[in-house]
């Protein structure tokens, strides 16, 4: 059985008169990249911020490794790690003098301050730029420094906010290589409003809008969530719409060019048996089949709607 690293339990969270987050329920198991996707305002770093202990929630529960952080926030924090959406650091510092500052925060004993900064430094790819002021750091290296921060006590959970933000391709491929390489051994849950970036990084997808969660499962689940209405077919017999019109279950023929056809057919009809055996029975030379699956973005639209 996989360890539960994070429980969330009813949560709901109210600025002034609007509610930001209703009734969130969803747990967290070790390891892996967890994905919290939704549009911009779906209440993605209210969810992030209640969980780090960073803002209190109106109503519901979090645990974290089974302490309820509300109740025991001090020894629940000893196993987040946090990178906010706008990073914590201090642009006059360099680098080493930022990162040993943080270590004394997390409680990390002064003889072995020095061990963990430049651990953390290597792991990152920050070591050749130690000595550097941050302020004179490019973004995808002030982000590195976000992480360091957020890894250097070794908590098993890192909650990275937007971590790509702002930065450039180069940078964003780097940043999500070392989001990987972390949670090799902890649990990382990132949020993003990018799809390609969940598509791109995380094993697991939790969407919400407007503070309720609509979708909860795999990439793989997420991308076949609609399940299209239509077989791709390539028959190199090419035999006219009409014909394959007496198909049973098929409702619509779209010639695509050369030998290619999309068959449309109603919900819940598999027709591609029928497409299999009339093709042989009537010598179309069927060299291909396939189901269309929903684009990522389809799927985000049709969610976003709930
Ligand atoms: N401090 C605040 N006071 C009042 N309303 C707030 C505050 N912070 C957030 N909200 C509102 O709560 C809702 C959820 O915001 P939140 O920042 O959690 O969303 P988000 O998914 O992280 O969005 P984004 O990607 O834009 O950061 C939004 O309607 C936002 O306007």
């Amino acid at each position: 059985m996989e360890e539960l690293i994070v429980k969330v339990e009813k949560l709901s969270h109210r600025y002034s008169a609007q509610w930001a987050v209703r009734d969130l329920d969803f747990e967290i198991y070790r390891n892996g990249i967890y994905g919290l996707l939704g549009s911009n305002g779906a209440g993605k770093s209210t969810t992030m911020n209640i969980m780090c202990g960073v803002l209190k929630q109106t109503e519901g529960n979090i645990y974290i490794k089974g302490i309820n952080i509300r109740e025991n926030p001090v020894e629940a924090k000893r196993h987040i790690g946090f990178l906010p959406q706008k990073p914590p650091l201090h642009m006059e510092l360099t680098v080493r003098e930022y990162l040993s500052f943080c270590a004394k925060l997390r409680d990390i004993p002064a003889k072995e301050v020095t061990r963990s900064v430049n651990e953390v430094m290597e792991r990152c790819s920050l070591a050749h730029f130690s000595n550097r002021l941050t302020r004179n750091l490019s973004g995808g290296y002030q982000q590195r420094v976000g992480i360091a921060q957020a890894i250097i006590h070794k908590p098993d959970l890192v909650v990275l906010d937007e971590p790509t933000n702002g930065l450039d391709p180069n940078q964003i491929f780097e940043i999500r290589h070392l989001i990987k390489e972390i949670a090799h051994e902890r649990t990382v849950v990132l949020s993003t409003h990018i799809l390609s970036e969940v598509q791109a990084t995380c094993k697991y997808i939790r969407m919400i809008e407007q503070g309720r969660v609509v979708f909860s499962g795999t990439i793989d689940e997420f991308d076949n969530y609609i399940v299209p209405n239509s077989l791709m077919v390539s028959l190199r017999g090419m035999p006219p719409a009409d014909e394959l019109l007496t198909i049973p279950g098929v409702i619509e023929v779209e010639e695509l060019g050369g030998p290619k056809y999309r068959l449309r057919f109603n919900d819940g009809h598999d027709v591609s048996k029928h497409v299999v055996e009339i093709s042989v029975a009537r010598n179309w030379e069927l060299t291909e089949i396939y189901t269309e699956k929903g684009s990522m973005d389809a799927v985000f639209a049709e969610l976003s709607k709930k």
